[in-house]
């Protein structure tokens, strides 16, 4: 398969080493620094395009896509504002994409994890919930695109929570968290490729989930299997539609 890389830092790189040891070719590979390599002629050498750029140029480089007609996977966050656009243009086009804010199997599992228990705690009044995510200084969105879908799987499956609020350390307070509100407080310290944590806390006891990442190797390795899965496929997916949990 011929890969497009659009955004090559820290994870398009590693997604190259990813590709090639599982006998891809990287035909295309776009930074800040040549742009204007980023053309529909040059997409079209390739059989599927990676995009892992950033908050700000997702848009941009989805529909570069969209006029290339190249299946694309998005690992870039900070975009989701203009899903329900993307997914309507997508989907009149006839083209695809599949987006997901972590690609990593062991962040999927705890999406999982965390769908069972938010319906559980239905039951259990007296525990209430935050969720909390510690990124590297470089990252240029808060709170994490994983932290947000984790939040918004609370609010969907636990009945007493309706919207999320963000704080991050050093830069916003949040005064008051309303009850039906989940507080996602976010950190951001050097080298930590993500962490992220449930926590239900009652007057009495805690009970936390966590998953740490010990490396961007899981989300990169993830990108390239879901590069795999898109190839022959036309339509709008979330990386949720690879995995299925019983
Ligand atoms: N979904 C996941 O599993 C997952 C995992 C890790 C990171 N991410 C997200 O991926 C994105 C990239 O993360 P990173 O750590 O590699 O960031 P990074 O800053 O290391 O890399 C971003 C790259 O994008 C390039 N870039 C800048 N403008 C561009 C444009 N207009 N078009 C194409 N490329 C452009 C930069 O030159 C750089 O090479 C972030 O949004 C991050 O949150 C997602
Ligand atoms: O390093 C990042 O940036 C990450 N971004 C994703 C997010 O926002 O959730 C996934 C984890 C790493």
């Amino acid at each position: 398969m011929n890969i497009a890389l659009i955004g090559y830092g820290k994870m398009g790189q590693i997604i190259e080493r990813f590709a090639l040891e599982r006998g891809h070719e990287v035909v295309l590979k776009i930074s800040a620094g040549n742009l204007d390599e980023l053309t529909v002629s040059n997409l079209r050498k390739a059989d599927v395009a990676i995009d892992f750029s950033t908050p700000d140029t997702a848009i941009k480089n989805i529909y570069t896509c969209f006029d290339a007609n190249i299946p694309l996977v998005v690992g870039t966050t900070g975009w989701y504002g203009q899903l329900q656009e993307i997914k309507n243009e997508c989907l009149s086009r006839n083209t695809s994409l599949l987006y997901g804010s972590n690609f990593s199997i062991g962040v999927n599992l705890f999406f999982h994890i965390n769908e069972v228990l938010a319906k559980i705690m239905n039951d259990y009044p007296a525990y209430d919930v935050q969720v909390e995510e510690i990124h590297h200084t470089q990252k240029l969105d808060a709170p994490s695109g994983t932290a947000m879908t984790i939040a918004e799987a609370i609010i969907d499956n636990l009945d007493r929570k309706t919207e999320w609020v963000n704080e991050l350390e050093g830069q916003t307070e949040i005064e008051v968290v309303k009850q039906d509100q989940v507080l996602i407080a976010s950190q951001r310290i050097e080298n930590i490729p993500g962490t992220h944590t449930v926590l239900y806390s009652s007057e009495v006891d805690e009970i936390e989930i966590k998953h740490t990442a010990h490396s961007r190797a899981g989300f990169a390795l993830g990108a390239v299997v879901a590069a795999e899965w898109l190839k022959n496929k036309q339509g709008f997916y979330n990386i949720s539609d690879i995995f299925n949990f019983k």
